[in-house]
């Protein structure tokens, strides 16, 4: 089992919870490859057996412009029998909080087989570690589901 985590961020806090997911992966023996977005290619995604996607949010809840590429590359690759992962920080100040993950979870719903998403308000806080924790066993379980 192989698994990437594909993410952006611009002040850390994305980054910082793709990292704890990334350790929580590891601690499954599940070799995990952390993909910042600006070393991403759309053929990398044959190489997984699960993905996670994660991104912050901007402009009204809509996806960061460097994540367009990400998202059209799951629409147009054959992607059905991967296991993916939508996760990402946001401000509940902001009228649609976490868009992006929204937008993206709808797309993953139809192109892939998604297991989980997690939204978490801007910095990563001990309370979410279990939260992370779950998104993981969620993924892994799905992929035994599905192998
Ligand atoms: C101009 C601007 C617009 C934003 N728009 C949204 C939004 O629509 N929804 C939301 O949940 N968060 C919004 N945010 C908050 C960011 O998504 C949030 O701070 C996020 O944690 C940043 O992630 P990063 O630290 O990984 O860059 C916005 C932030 C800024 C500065």
């Amino acid at each position: 089992m192989k698994a990437a985590i594909i993410y952006t961020s611009v002040t850390g806090n994305t980054s910082t919870l793709a990292e704890i997911i990334s350790e929580k992966m590891a601690a499954r023996d599940i070799e995990t490859d952390l993909i910042p977005v600006d070393e991403f290619r759309p053929a990398l995604l044959h190489n997984y057996d699960i993905v996670t996607v994660g991104t912050y949010s901007w402009d009204n809840g809509d996806l960061p412009l460097e994540m367009e590429e990400v998202f059209e590359a799951f629409e147009t690759e054959d992607l059905d029998r991967v296991i993916t992962g939508v996760f990402g920080t946001g401000d509940s100040f902001y009228p649609y909080y976490c868009g992006a993950v929204d937008l993206f979870r709808d797309m993953l719903y139809v192109h892939t087989k998604l297991a989980v998403t997690l939204k978490v308000e801007l910095t990563p806080q001990d309370d979410d570690l279990h939260r992370c924790e779950k998104f993981c066993d969620r993924l892994t379980r799905e992929f035994a589901v599905f192998t």
